[in-house]
């Protein structure tokens, strides 16, 4: 279950793939945006790009699901330098934990300052229509109390202490700063905050659960980011997390809908563009310890 030294993911394995992307370009990302299902456009907003299918990068995981393109991105938002996962990994596609989060062990590795995570998620919360962005303050990481913790096994201290907090996992000044260009941009209507709950998936919820859910505190449900926001808070990174809510969770047995993956890519597709004007107006205004302006 654990994983052994030379396993693919530990400290050694993170260096060498990172240390073999800095060779091959000269851009020296400070934020790593990881792109959620039918959001991977987010990445072409990057200029002078470099881009490495996932196949070509040693150690890496391969996406196998549609709606995640499976490239990682480099390149320049309005001056500063990014790197971008166009598609990333879920535990239902059958990896280890440990690798699915492996990418923010090389984000780190790189240089990347802020994660920026975005994923599609069913809206649990009543007040949530199709098409709202919700911001996350918080996550329930029900896999995690089942001992499913991207952290399990040994504790590599180069990355990070034994017993992470994850009380301040979500960066409340960026939450803020969401909030505060989101209504510059007017998009106040549409954007919320809440709590985001992991499960492990494939399969979506049943009604119960979605009710389940609610109850607990859930806002959205999905089935990915908190297994890489408790791995990049471990490294240190400051993490950045939204959901776009591209179906209602069924909760009413005289409902007739029925949740699915093309709903969930066609949703994408109609808030593309503001999402890339949110994130690309947030990573203008985020310091980082070199100015960039
Ligand atoms: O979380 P992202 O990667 O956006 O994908 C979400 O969309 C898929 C289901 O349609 C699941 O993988 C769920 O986690
Ligand atoms: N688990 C889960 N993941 C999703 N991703 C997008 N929509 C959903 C949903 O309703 N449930």
């Amino acid at each position: 279950m654990f994983p052994e030294q030379n396993s693919g993911y530990g400290y050694e394995d993170c260096k060498a793939t990172a240390d073999w992307l800095l060779t091959q370009t000269d851009i020296r990302p400070v934020v790593g945006i990881v792109c959620g299902s039918g959001l991977g456009g987010l990445a072409d907003m990057l200029k002078d790009q470099v881009v490495f299918n996932y196949k070509d990068i040693p150690n890496f995981p391969q996406s196998t699901v549609r709606g995640h393109a499976g490239q990682l991105v480099f390149g320049t938002l309005k001056g500063r330098p990014c790197v971008c996962m166009q598609g990333r990994f879920h535990l239902y596609e059958g990896y280890p934990i440990q690798k699915i989060t492996l990418p923010m062990r090389i984000f780190k590795l790189l240089g990347v300052e802020t994660v920026m995570l975005t994923n599609a998620a069913g809206g649990l919360n009543q007040d949530y229509k199709v098409g709202d962005v919700m911001i996350i303050k918080d996550h329930i990481n029900m896999p995690g109390f089942a001992g499913n913790n991207p952290l399990a096994g040994p504790n590599d201290d180069r990355f990070g202490v034994r017993f992470p907090c994850m009380s301040d996992a979500y960066d409340r000044e960026l939450q803020q700063l969401a909030m505060d260009v989101g209504q510059e941009l007017g998009y106040s209507d549409f954007l919320k905050e809440g709590v985001y709950c992991v499960l492990g998936g494939p399969s979506f919820e049943t009604i119960a659960e979605c009710r389940m859910l609610h109850r607990l505190g859930a806002d959205a449900v999905g089935m990915s980011t908190v297994h890489e926001v408790i791995t990049a808070r471990h490294c240190g990174m400051r993490v950045f997390a939204l959901s776009l809510i591209t179906n209602q969770a069924v909760m009413d047995y005289e409902s007739k809908e029925k949740a699915n993956h093309e709903e969930v890519l066609q949703t994408g597709r109609q808030r593309a563009k503001q999402l890339e004007q949110l994130v690309s107006a947030m990573v203008t205004r985020i310091e980082h310890s070199q100015n960039y302006a």
